[in-house]
């Protein structure tokens, strides 16, 4: 009896070492540390909290709301095998990007980091040194102050050619949704490699048919990078390729080597010529991948250079069409507000020219409104998945190295201890503010801040207000007949970037400023 019950006793201790051991190697707990971590789901082995966070048609900036309120604004749950932190209020975010901006400044190793990124080689996607050097060209040369000013008429030119295709599309219900989206992609294009993707064949000088599969790439894309990919996650399934997702980006790739690679290669060509190595440095208005090519110090390869224009065309666009789609869905819902910013552009800006960038300063209600939109409508609301190289201290837990974390911008611009009313549209909150977006008030955060902050915000926030403003100066803006403004939904897409579900109609008019005016204006 005695022999059995020792038995026993050791059979006792090694199941309960295997299961030790298996959680280890499978859910990554480590003995003891469990306990200094922020709280959060248990979930289960293997999948960790992957499946306990609802139904994957919700944008996950939503579900992650929804746990917080639950766990608090600072949150640890295992997405597979995978250690998460997400920090959903300002304070815990200010942790994060200001206290432990370099701890947290790397981006965890994902599937569409190496496919889309070329081997990590991206801004987006990229760590370390290579991320330093990448940054430093955009914030010094790509985007830097004064490139980005350079770059005003580029912005308003694309401006006068949306509104003059707006011109010839009166009087019916307009698909807004298509319209912004194929504007920011030409504006992208133009900024990147001077051509535009949509219309005006005549700058266009690649083959449609490449034309066509880049733009099916870009949309594509963007959905591809939303997805909770389990193979990212529970990295021992990543061959099995689940949900097909290594295999969509493999199939992507000709579609977008086929239009990028000629473009590069042309550029490689005349930049070669010393005329054309000199014209590409001096030239003000000069794309960014010839910034690239011509950049000799930098040396960087064609996947690199493919890399960055993947990076702003799919990114860039995107985020700028949602912002605009948010302001405009907000105000047929609150028509008071979108009268309220007409009669201050008569004011400021009169019935008898376009607004120009200059003008935007003095209309201190359509900067109420773009503040409001991204609180409230942040285009990116987990920004990117910052990734912890060390082990830190945050609110007070120990978060361990190699922790993916996400800043819930979505959350922090509804956090009622932050904000009052937080679901409602009310830009006149803004009206006596100084609150702005610029990363240094942690409440408002839609491009982030830190390190991995938005380099694009110089060009992207004058080129929304511009666009917006434009948008509202010239044309009236009704629902669709039959529809309330009150009965726009504002139901969210889940994804990256987070858009409506469904596209936004409206009526427009162009009974405001006179058709003469926007078409002149165009041929400036
Ligand atoms: C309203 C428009 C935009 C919004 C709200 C926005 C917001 C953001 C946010 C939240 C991030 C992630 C920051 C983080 O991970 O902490 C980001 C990253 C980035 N954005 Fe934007 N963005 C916009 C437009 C643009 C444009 C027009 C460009 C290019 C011209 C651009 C270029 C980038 C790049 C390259 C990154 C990656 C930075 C990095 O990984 O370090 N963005 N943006």
């Amino acid at each position: 009896m005695e022999g059995y019950s020792l038995q026993l006793g050791v059979l006792t201790l090694c199941v309960a070492t295997v299961i030790l051991l298996l959680r280890r190697l499978l859910v990554g707990t480590r003995w003891g540390v469990d306990a200094l971590l922020p709280p959060g789901p248990k979930g289960w082995p293997i999948v960790g909290s992957l499946y306990s966070l609802g139904p994957k048609t919700i944008p996950a900036c939503r579900r992650f709301l929804t746990l917080a309120e639950q766990y608090g604004p600072i949150m640890f749950l295992r997405m597979g095998s995978r250690p998460t932190l997400i920090v959903s209020n300002d304070k815990m975010a200010k942790e994060l990007l200001r206290v432990h901006d370099q701890a947290f400044a790397s981006r965890p190793m994902l599937a569409t980091g190496k496919h889309f990124g070329y081997n990590y080689s991206s801004v987006v996607f990229s760590s370390g040194a290579h991320f330093v050097r990448m940054k430093k060209i955009y914030t010094h040369e790509l985007l830097s102050p004064s490139k980005v000013e350079l770059l005003s008429s580029l912005r308003m030119e694309e401006v006068r050619v949306l509104l003059a295709n707006l011109v010839h599309q009166t009087d019916a219900v307009v698909n807004v949704t298509s319209l912004l989206f194929k504007s920011s992609l030409n504006l992208m294009g133009r900024l990147v490699f001077s051509k535009r993707l949509f219309g005006d064949s005549e700058v266009v000088s690649v083959p449609p048919r490449e034309i066509e599969n880049f733009k099916f790439f870009v949309k594509s894309a963007t959905k591809l990078v939303g997805l909770f990919n389990i193979g990212d996650y529970i990295p021992a399934l990543r061959w099995l390729d689940l949900q097909g997702v290594e295999g969509a980006l493999q199939r992507l790739k000709p579609h977008q080597e086929g239009f990028l690679l000629p473009i590069i290669q042309e550029y490689r060509r005349t930049s070669h010529s010393v005329e054309g190595s000199m014209k590409q440095k001096e030239d003000d208005r000069v794309d960014f991948i010839a910034s690239l090519v011509a950049n000799d110090s930098a040396g960087l390869s064609d996947e690199s250079i493919m890399a960055v224009a993947i990076d702003l065309i799919v990114g860039g666009s995107d985020s700028l069409s949602t912002a605009m789609e948010w302001s405009i869905t907000e105000l047929l819902r609150h028509p008071h507000d979108l009268h309220a910013v007409q009669a201050e552009l008569d004011t400021v800006v009169g019935r008898n020219r376009l607004v120009e960038e200059s003008d935007c300063a003095n209309l201190p209600f359509l900067n109420c409104i773009v503040k409001e939109t991204l609180r409230l409508h942040p285009p990116t609301p987990l920004a990117i998945p910052h990734f912890s190289s060390e082990e830190c201290n945050v609110g007070g837990y120990r978060i361990p190295a190699n922790t993916i974390a996400y800043v819930n911008i979505y959350a922090i611009g509804r956090d009622p201890k932050a904000w009052e009313n937080p679901d409602q549209f009310m830009p006149s909150r803004f009206k006596d503010s100084k609150v702005n977006v610029y990363g240094h008030d942690f409440h408002l955060l839609p491009f982030s801040s830190g390190r991995r902050g938005c380099p694009g915000i110089h060009f992207a926030l004058p080129v929304y207000k511009l666009m917006l403003a434009n948008l509202l100066h010239c044309f009236t803006w009704a629902p669709p007949p039959g529809v309330r403004g009150e009965d726009i939904d504002i139901i969210e897409a889940p994804g990256v970037v987070c858009s409506r579900l469904n596209p936004l109609l409206a009526c427009i008019n162009y009974d405001r400023v006179p058709k003469h005016v926007i078409l002149a204006d165009q041929n400036k």
